[in-house]
């Protein structure tokens, strides 16, 4: 996966996804709708009641899914659908650590992580992570045969910098700014400097860069300092739009907007 970043040249757009919002048929439509868009990689978002780090959009988001019955075993069903018909993009399991170790019992965690790698995932992403926990979670993830990709903050001091740098798998993802999730308090900009702080420590390691991205002009300023643009919110908000009230086919609708949003990402 990283190779295929650092090689590609130009920004890519990493699109997260909840699963499960508008059903997991839509889900896997949608899937195959953001790779024949040219998404880098997609992060599925599993739905949890309790997203600490997610603003309205993604908390209302995950609440529609799980009222709509969504589960990891079922998200994991629509991404093996989505690798037999054929689809290849890298999808990387965005989740907070308590669905992941809902199984209860000792070993719960490392069924789960082979589960995931069986359905067709190539990695985890888990904000609630302490990097403290990080090099055993991304040990396991390896032995797995998934990668661990970890975060930074504006707030992330050098030295926690280094080891997040050191550590993480696929890319690092880089969070643009304190707070939560959420199109609507975009920042213009991330600094520069920030994004270059980052570079000191991460080298040759791909950056993707999340939080506040909803526009093709924010995808290119991101592009002058990162392999990757992650967009969220934006994006989910626009799908439910157009997928949600009666009438014809809500899928349909649902899935020509992402197709229509992630061609209004690139100038
Ligand atoms: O929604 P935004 O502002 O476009 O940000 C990306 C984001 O949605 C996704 O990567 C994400 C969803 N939940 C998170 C929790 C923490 C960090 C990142 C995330």
């Amino acid at each position: 996966m990283t190779a295929g970043l650092r090689a590609s040249g130009a920004t890519r757009i990493a699109p997260y996804l909840t699963a499960g919002d508008g059903g997991l048929d839509r889900t896997l439509e949608l899937l195959r709708a953001v790779e024949e868009s040219g998404a880098a990689c997609v992060e599925l978002g599993v739905p949890f009641s309790d997203p600490i780090a997610d603003g309205p959009t993604l908390q209302e988001a995950a609440a529609r899914a799980l009222a709509a019955g969504t589960t990891l075993d079922g998200i994991e069903r629509t991404v093996r659908a989505f690798r037999d018909g054929g689809g290849t993009v890298p999808i990387l399991a965005f989740s907070y650590l308590n669905p992941l170790m809902s199984g209860g019992s000792a070993g719960a965690l490392g069924r789960r992580l082979a589960s995931l790698r069986q359905a067709g995932f190539d990695g985890v992403l888990i904000p609630d992570l302490p990097l403290e926990e990080a090099p055993v979670l991304s040990a396991l993830a390896e032995n797995h045969g998934l990668c661990a990709t970890l975060f930074c903050a504006p707030t992330t001091t050098d030295e926690r910098l280094a080891r997040a740098a050191e550590a993480t798998r696929g890319f690092l993802y880089v969070v643009g700014r304190t707070g939560v999730t959420g199109a609507n308090t975009a920042v213009s900009h991330t600094s520069s400097a920030y994004l270059e702080r980052v570079r000191k420590f991460s080298g040759d390691t791909p950056l993707g860069v999340g939080f506040g991205i909803r526009t093709a002009e924010q995808v290119a300023a991101v592009g002058e300092h990162a392999e990757l643009a992650i967009v969220g919110s934006a994006l989910v908000a626009a799908i439910h739009e157009a997928g949600s009230g009666g009438g014809g086919d809500a899928t349909a609708r649902a899935v020509e907007r992402a197709r229509t949003f992630m061609a209004s990402l690139v100038l």
